[in-house]
């Protein structure tokens, strides 16, 4: 699979030179869930039947953190070297990354189609149902319909659809800060991971019977709710069971300033410093609480633990 970065306005001649006729999904496919599977597998399918060239478009960074509403997107879900390994299992030939900035903001639908597309030499383009593209969002998919006619053959996808629910990078995100992760694992099609670097926290974990690695999660992923989860660990290649808590500590400190993400394994030891590991979500098992007492904490995490043991137990099978 080939990476092509493409900053606006493209240079044209390099655009064609390099080119192959191709069929094209386009969006920020944001966490690369159900929905946007199915398009981008339409285009993967449309070009192997037309003996085009598959290719997928995305933007980088998302325009919302770039045009300042990020209020309204707490964050991404997924950074995007994640996105693009995820267009590689979908068997991609090419990925195009656009930077999105505030030039790239301000190009008009016409131009995006003449001075983009049409230069890369784009057969068909494949968007979802609500696609919006140039200045202000003002283009929807039969814009493009229209604005890419004769030469630009359209596929507008329908709502891909679970449960009575459109899937959504919206529905996913709620699912995950309500602490759901059953719900967003349906949504992606694979539980939700978080990748992250191990770093000190305050020594004690050992001390209770309990380490846990404290995980410094990188930019792009989403912190799920506040609590205790069973879950799965990538570490050193291999996937371990264990159980997380993101929380304050009350039992320790008045307050803490920033929640901490803390994963205990089971059958591991070893020195996890440094170390990038995965974290998979699989089941939220409670709330975070004050004990009166670290003997009530340790039990709690021992039945935390027994817990998660059983749930991974049923989920691995
Ligand atoms: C499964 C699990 C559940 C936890 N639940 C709580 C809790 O309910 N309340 C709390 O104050 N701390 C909770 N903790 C956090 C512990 O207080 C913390 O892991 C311990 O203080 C060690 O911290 P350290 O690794 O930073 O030294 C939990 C930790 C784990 C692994
Ligand atoms: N089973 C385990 N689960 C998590 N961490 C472990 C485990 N066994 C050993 N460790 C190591 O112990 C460290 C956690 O010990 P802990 O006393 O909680 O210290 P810290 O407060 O620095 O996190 C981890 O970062 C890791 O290097």
């Amino acid at each position: 699979m080939e990476i092509i970065s493409l900053q606006y306005p493209i240079d044209q001649a390099r655009a064609t030179q390099h080119s192959v006729p191709k069929a094209l999904a386009i969006g920020h496919f944001d966490g690369v869930h159900r929905g946007h599977q199915n398009v981008i597998r339409r285009a993967v399918e449309s070009a192997k039947a037309s003996g085009l060239q598959s290719a997928v478009m995305t933007f980088h960074p998302h325009p919302k953190e770039v045009l300042g509403q990020s209020g309204q997107y707490a964050v991404c879900l997924t950074p995007l070297e994640d996105k693009v390994e995820r267009f590689r299992r979908l068997g991609v030939n090419v990925v195009y990354i656009v930077t999105f900035d505030l030039t790239f903001a301000g190009v008009s639908p016409e131009d995006f189609v003449n001075e983009v597309l049409r230069p890369l030499r784009v057969k068909k383009a494949i968007v979802g149902f609500d696609f919006t593209f140039g200045a202000k969002g003002a283009g929807k998919p039969e814009t493009l319909w229209a604005l890419g006619e004769p030469d630009i053959e359209v596929d507008i996808v329908d709502p891909y659809m679970q449960n009575g629910d459109k899937v959504s990078s919206t529905l996913i995100r709620e699912a995950l800060q309500d602490g759901r992760p059953e719900a967003a694992e349906q949504l992606l099609g694979e539980p939700y991971q978080v990748r992250g670097t191990v770093i000190h926290g305050e020594g004690r974990g050992r001390t209770i019977g309990f380490p846990t690695a404290n995980v410094q999660p990188e930019a792009g992923f989403l912190v799920p709710r506040q609590g205790v989860y069973a879950i799965m660990v990538h570490v050193d290649g291999k996937w371990m069971p264990g159980v997380l808590n993101i929380g304050v500590k009350p039992t320790f400190h008045e307050k803490l300033p920033e929640p901490v993400m803390e994963a205990h394994l089971f059958d591991y030891s070893g020195d996890l410093y440094g170390k990038t590991i995965t974290i998979e979500f699989i089941a939220f098992l409670r709330t975070e609480k004050k004990f009166g007492s670290i003997d009530e904490l340790i039990s709690q995490i021992k039945a935390d633990s027994d817990k998660a043991r059983s749930v991974l137990t049923a989920y691995n099978k």
